[in-house]
């Protein structure tokens, strides 16, 4: 995936992305960062054919994504959303099945959609769930069917936005490593700083619309770009195996 110089805002109102450029290679995963209102999710809006940019292009596989037909899009990129669907009178299974829509050929799902479904239910621990009714999840399990749909999916990019919300910690690290272990190209937004720099290849830092680092975590997230971000003063202790950072109010 290619970002070239994309710029988006609502109708009749000042830009929000300004001019954002990155690149995204088949298994690599980039976390997106930055502070409350800084853009990422109206970024991701864009990388999964949901909001076309006001200038600018993504590229998917050598090809503008708004010249793509909605379906083809989804046969390349799946999302998950931080909005959660509302039918909650559908099973899991249901749910999850939903991501097969882009594939299927036909009236009913095949046979392969059926394994495909069967397989990302268990990939992410739902066996036992597969026939519960969405509503009576979890905020944690509802999180994992909406993984699952997105797996169901088959898709080479994924776009996940806050996937670790409502997450235990075993599932958050679960869920990342099995993210990494895809070989999908994935991009997800996270607010954990210290997840980013474990899990993520890249780490590309938002702030006020603007780019301000895109680079490894360790040269992205440093005192100074993290002090720019979120206001916050840091100190950052590389002595261990993963960096841990501290925060503070006053700059
Ligand atoms: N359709 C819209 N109309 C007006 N303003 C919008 C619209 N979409 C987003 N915004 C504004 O754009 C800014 C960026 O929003 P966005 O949701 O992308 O931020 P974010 O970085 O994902 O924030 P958070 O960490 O709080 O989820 C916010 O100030 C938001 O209010």
């Amino acid at each position: 995936m290619e970002v070239r110089g994309v710029t988006w805002g609502p109708k009749r109102a000042p830009a929000i992305l300004h001019d954002i450029s990155f690149t995204l290679s088949e298994g690599e995963v980039l976390a997106v960062c930055g502070a409350n209102g800084a853009g990422k999710s109206s970024l991701l809006r864009l990388l999964y054919r949901h909001q076309a940019p006001l200038s600018g292009s993504v590229i998917v596989e050598g090809r503008d994504l708004w010249l793509r037909p909605a379906r083809e899009a989804a046969r390349i990129v799946a999302a998950v959303l931080q909005e959660q669907p509302t039918d909650f009178a559908l099973t899991c299974r249901e749910i999850v099945a939903l991501g097969r829509l882009p594939h299927r050929q036909g009236m009913g799902p095949g046979a392969r959609d059926k394994a495909v479904t069967d397989a990302a239910l268990i990939r992410m621990d739902l066996g036992h769930l597969a026939d519960r009714r969405f509503g009576t999840l979890s905020g944690g399990e509802r999180q994992r069917v909406m993984v699952a749909r997105a797996l169901a999916q088959d898709p080479r990019i994924l776009v996940l936005d806050e996937p670790t919300n409502h997450l235990d910690i075993r599932h958050q690290l679960e869920l990342l490593r099995l993210l990494r272990g895809l070989g999908l190209a994935v991009v997800c937004t996270l607010h954990d700083l210290t997840l980013a720099a474990d899990f993520a290849d890249r780490v590309l830092i938002l702030d006020q619309g603007r780019v301000i680092a895109d680079a490894p975590p360790e040269e992205a997230l440093t005192e100074a770009t993290i002090a720019q971000a979120f206001r916050v003063a840091t100190r950052i202790d590389r002595s261990g195996g993963s960096p841990h950072f501290s925060f503070q109010l006053d700059l």
